[in-house]
């Protein structure tokens, strides 16, 4: 839950949807964005009054199920694998430990420990700290997982992004030449290949991995914005969007995700770093 204290005036916690605590984020530079304690969730990120994340229609607020859009954590498996897809990151709460305003910049960090709740299915002493900072055209986030246990552990995770996208005009750039892992018809089984195309579109169900993906990519989402994807150590990268199986929302939106899809592997006091830095054109 929201622990610390918060002292800063562009960091904010209020109540978002179904009473779940919520920290609202403003830049002096005009951007806002928005986060769910739960789930360490960004739901909103707003350039210029425009949203360019997406959360999907049938998201429950319930502090049950995850809410299904905005920055989606996968951690400690992207999945499919031995626990629940996607593991539990995404469906605890997370807790406020740190809020600081840097030259006007919101910067502010969560953190997740390990729970009853996350041994019960992962049986390991972890610590994860999650910074978060709104600049005036950018959102950037630092994600630090630390071995805290007496033993190794190793995990997979993503930040499982939604943009808000018109299907249809979307683009992905930088990927050719990528090994890709195609999830489709079978996320058990992917279909190896190489990408060949200068351009990634989504002209229907698209559920692919790349491995080894470029730390730049860029999405045209469609709607007249260029967003740029930047990253360092998440080394995959994943393109989804679920065609007719949502067709109340596919038409809206495209996940462009950063990955880390082989397996980490951290002895007793070891951490692992990534970054993802979106930025608006
Ligand atoms: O759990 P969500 O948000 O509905 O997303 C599910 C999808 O997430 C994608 O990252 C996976 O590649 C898909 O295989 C999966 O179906």
């Amino acid at each position: 839950m929201a622990s610390a204290s918060v002292n800063v005036d562009n960091v904010k916690v209020t109540q978002g949807l179904g009473d779940l605590p919520k920290i609202d984020l403003t830049s002096v530079h005009g951007s806002e964005a928005e986060i769910y304690l739960f789930g360490g969730c960004v739901t909103s990120w707003k350039v210029a009054s425009k949203d360019l994340l997406f959360v999907r229609p049938d998201a429950v607020f319930d502090g049950k199920k995850p809410i299904s859009g905005g920055l989606p954590h996968c951690f400690p498996q992207f999945g499919p694998g031995a626990i629940q897809q996607h593991g539990f990151a995404r469906n605890v709460n997370w807790s406020l430990v740190n809020s600081e305003n840097v030259e006007g910049s919101p910067v502010i960090t969560l953190e997740l420990k390990d729970s009853p709740y996350s041994r019960s299915m992962w049986d390991y002493s972890f610590l994860a700290l999650y910074k978060v900072t709104l600049h005036r055209n950018t959102l950037s986030t630092e994600l630090r997982i630390t071995n805290t246990d007496e033993k190794p552990f190793s995990f997979t995770t993503a930040l499982h992004t939604y943009f808000r996208a018109s299907v249809t005009g979307a683009v992905v750039t930088g990927l050719k030449g990528c090994k890709t892992l195609n999830k489709d018809p079978d996320p058990k089984n992917p279909v190896e290949g190489k990408e060949e195309r200068d351009i990634v579109t989504f002209p229907g169900f698209v559920d692919c991995v790349y491995l080894d993906a470029p730390e730049e990519l860029q999405l045209d989402n469609g709607l007249g914005d260029k967003i740029t994807v930047k990253n360092t150590n998440w080394s995959d990268a994943v393109l989804w969007n679920p065609h007719l199986s949502m067709e109340a929302c596919y038409k809206d939106f495209v996940c462009v995700e950063n990955a880390k899809i082989g397996q980490v592997e951290l002895e007793p006091n070891q951490s692992w770093t990534a970054t993802q830095l979106l930025s608006l054109a």
